[in-house]
């Protein structure tokens, strides 16, 4: 055990889908680290298998092989609200509870911590008011979710995520709806939250350039190849990102 300096490892992982005897493996033999307090960019093209991943991480998707530990504790091993208690998700799946206001959206993400009876405690509403005033939404709280932006949305749903506060957070595609200076926003909201509060976040992103000078360490998903993981600067100079991207080089990023 390495003390959780890595707050989530993977051992001989492999992601897919099981369909009766058919077996559809995105990615194999997945050994990952993600260490406290970083910022990591999971990158690919459509269709590699990253939101299979993030979704399999949290515990939503079955695993094909190998386990996936959660500061030391297999994933299978946790109970729901304890998992979630540690673990914040945002994916890119529609909200299915349309009557929400955006105020009512956040506090489920301290539903976790809450007792039987559901009651907010002061400390929580503080967590919920801290999110959505690190997400902007303000004006927003005593919205219907179904009357806002796709992108209102997404920030909104970000926000339950850092209401929930887990030490570990994973995004799926987090910017999807954004335009180009929220898709900014949101991610260095995120750098910045892992510089001050020590968290751990995994996102899934398009967002090439922006993951590049913001993350500590990307994942560079190829299909058929391994994983490459190392920092933006390591993947750039041993041309990793060029053979993933090679647009970026006729944009002579
Ligand atoms: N239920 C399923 N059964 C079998 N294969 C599936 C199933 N759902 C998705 N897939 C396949 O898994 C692959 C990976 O999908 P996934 O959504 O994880 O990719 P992605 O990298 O997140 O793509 P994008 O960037 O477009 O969001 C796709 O090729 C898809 O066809």
């Amino acid at each position: 055990m390495d003390n959780f300096s890595h707050i989530m490892t993977t051992t001989d992982l492999s992601v897919g889908y099981k369909n009766g005897k058919s077996v559809n493996t995105l990615m194999e033999s997945l050994t990952l680290r993600i260490p406290k307090g970083k910022f990591i960019a999971l990158l690919g093209a459509n269709g590699v298998g990253k939101s299979t991943l993030i979704r399999t991480l949290a515990n939503l998707h079955p695993i094909l092989k190998g386990e996936i530990c959660l500061k030391g504790k297999n994933i299978k091993e946790y109970a729901s609200k304890e998992f979630a208690q540690q673990l914040s998700l945002v994916l890119t799946d529609p909200v299915q509870s349309g009557n929400l206001t955006v105020y009512e959206l956040v506090e489920m993400g301290r539903f976790p911590f809450t007792n039987w009876t559901g009651k907010l405690m002061p400390l929580d509403q503080e967590k919920i008011e801290n999110a959505i005033q690190l997400c902007e939404i303000s004006y927003l709280k005593e919205q219907k979710i179904t009357e806002i932006s796709d992108g209102q949305l997404q920030k909104a749903m970000i926000a339950r995520a850092l209401a929930q506060d887990g030490e570990l957070m994973l995004l799926d595609e987090p910017t999807v709806h954004l335009d180009a200076n929220n898709r900014y926003t949101i991610l260095k909201l995120l750098r910045n939250l892992v510089d001050e509060t020590q968290k751990s976040i995994l996102i899934s992103t398009h967002q090439v350039e922006i993951a590049l000078k913001m993350a500590d360490e990307i994942w560079l998903a190829n299909c058929g190849e391994n994983m490459k993981c190392g920092t933006p600067n390591e993947l750039i100079k041993n041309g990793d990102i060029e053979r993933a991207f090679p647009y970026l080089k006729k944009l002579d990023l």
